[in-house]
C-alpha cells in the first residue's frame, strides 16, 4: 500500500509542532491526515478517547498533544504537568494498541534525562539520576510514555517509538510571557521594547544556564522520517547538537530585532537546569540531521511573529 494513503492522526495539530507536523506531511503528499481540536475531543477523556479511535480506525498516530510550558509555568502548574500529560498520553497509546494501530510515534521532551548526567546526552542516560526539579512533574509523565512505547514494542513488537526533542521554536509558538519558552519570550520582549524607544528588557534568572534550539520545521522533518522509517530503536534524542548559553541566545535575538537598550536579570527567577545538550549520534546513525542554523531559525520566526503580531498565541493555564 501506497505510505501517503495511511489514514494519520495528528493528536495536537493546532498546537506549534502538530501544525508542523501536518505542513510537513501534507507537502509531501500525505492525503488522509486527521485532527481533532481539544474542544471537539478532550484527550484527557478515556471514553471520548476510545470512542474516537473506535469510529475513525487510524493507521499511524503522532501524540503532539500535551500541556506544554516553559520554566515558570512547569513550576507553577505541576499538577496539570503530570496529571494532564499522563493522562492524554495513557489514552492515546492505549488506545491505540487495542486498535491495531500500527505505528505510534511519542513526542517527549529533553528534561527527562537527569539534571546533572554527563553532557551530551545520551539516550541511556534516562532514569540514571535526579531530575530538574523545576519540571520533574512534566519529565515523569514524559518518561511514562517513553516507557509505555517501550513496553508495547518489546512485548508485542509494535513500531511505538520516542522522539525527545530538545527546545524548540518557530510559528505559532506560545508568545505568552508568563507561559511560554525562553526564545518565543525574548523576540516578544525585546520587539515591544524597540518599539517603545528602546526600553530596557528584563529576562529571567543568570543568562548561565545552556540550551539547544531546534526549528519545529526541522523536528517536523524528522517525524517524517520515523513515519516512514523503520528506526530500530524505541528512543530517539532529536536536536541539533550544539548548545549556546542563554545570555548568547539574549545578544543574538537582541541583534535580529534591533533593540539597542539594556538586559535586565532578574534573579527570583529559576535558572533551571544549567545543561541539556543531547548527544544526536544516534538519529544520525539512522540518516537524519537538523538544517536550520539558529540564527536563520531566530530571523525567520521573527518574521512571522512580525506579521501575526495581530493574532499570537497567548496560553494561559
Ligand atoms: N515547545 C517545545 O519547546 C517543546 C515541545 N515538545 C513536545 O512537543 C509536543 C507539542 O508541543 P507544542 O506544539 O510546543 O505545544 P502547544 O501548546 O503549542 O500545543 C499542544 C497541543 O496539545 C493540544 N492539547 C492540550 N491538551 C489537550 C487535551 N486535553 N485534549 C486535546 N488536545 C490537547 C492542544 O490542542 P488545542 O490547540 O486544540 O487546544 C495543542 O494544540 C509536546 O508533546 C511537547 O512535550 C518537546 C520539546 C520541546
Ligand atoms: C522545553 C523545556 O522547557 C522548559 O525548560 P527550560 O528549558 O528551562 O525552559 P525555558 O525555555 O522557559 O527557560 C530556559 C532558560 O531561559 C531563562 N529565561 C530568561 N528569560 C526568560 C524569559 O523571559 N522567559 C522564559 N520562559 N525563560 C527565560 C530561564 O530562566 C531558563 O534558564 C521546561 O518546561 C521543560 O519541561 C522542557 O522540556
Amino acid at each position: 500500500m501506497d505510505i501517503k494513503q495511511l489514514k494519520v492522526y495528528i493528536a495536537g495539530h493546532r498546537g506549534m509542532v502538530g501544525a508542523a507536523i501536518w505542513r510537513e506531511l501534507e507537502a509531501k503528499g500525505y492525503a488522509r491526515l486527521i485532527g481533532k481540536t481539544s474542544g471537539e475531543l478532550d484527550l484527557r477523556n478515556q471514553n471520548e478517547v476510545r470512542a474516537f479511535f473506535n469510529e475513525v480506525q487510524p493507521d499511524v498516530v503522532i501524540d503532539a498533544a500535551a500541556r506544554v510550558g516553559g520554566i515558570l509555568a512547569n513550576d507553577t502548574y505541576p499538577y496539570q504537568f503530570l496529571m494532564d500529560n499522563l493522562q492524554i498520553q495513557n489514552n492515546l497509546i492505549d488506545a491505540s494498541y487495542a486498535n491495531g494501530v500500527s505505528k505510534f510515534i511519542f513526542l517527549g521532551s529533553s528534561c527527562i534525562y537527569p539534571k546533572l548526567a554527563s553532557q551530551p546526552l545520551k539516550e541511556e542516560y534516562l532514569l540514571t539520576g535526579s531530575l530538574e526539579p523545576t519540571n520533574e512533574w512534566y519529565a515523569i509523565a514524559k518518561i511514562a510514555g517513553v516507557k509505555a512505547c517501550e513496553a508495547i514494542k518489546r512485548q508485542y513488537g509494535k513500531d511505538y517509538l520516542a522522539l525527545m526533542p530538545t527546545n524548540l521554536y518557530g510559528p505559532f509558538d506560545n508568545f505568552d510571557l508568563n507561559t511560554s519558552h525562553v526564545l518565543p519570550a525574548m523576540i516578544r520582549k525585546f520587539h515591544e521594547a524597540k518599539i517603545q524607544g528602546n526600553l530596557p528588557v528584563t529576562l529571567w534568572g543568570s543568562g548561565t544556564p545552556m540550551r539547544e534550539f531546534l526549528h519545529v520545521k526541522d523536528l517536523a522533518r524528522a517525524v517524517l522520517f520515523a513515519v516512514e522509517g523503520e528506526l530500530k530503536e524505541s528512543l530517539y534524542n532529536v536536536g541539533t547538537g550544539k548548545d549556546l548559553t542563554i545570555r548568547s541566545l539574549a545578544e543574538t535575538i537582541q541583534g535580529v530585532v534591533g533593540h539597542r537598550g539594556e538586559i535586565i536579570w532578574d534573579s527570583s527567577k529559576p535558572d533551571g537546569t544549567p545543561r541539556k545538550l543531547l548527544d544526536v549520534s544516534r538519529m544520525a546513525s539512522e540518516g537524519w540531521q537538523a538544517e536550520i542554523a539558529l540564527e536563520e531559525g531566530i530571523s525567520k520566526t521573527y518574521e512571522w511573529f512580525k506579521e501575526n503580531s495581530e493574532q499570537i498565541k497567548e496560553v494561559q493555564f
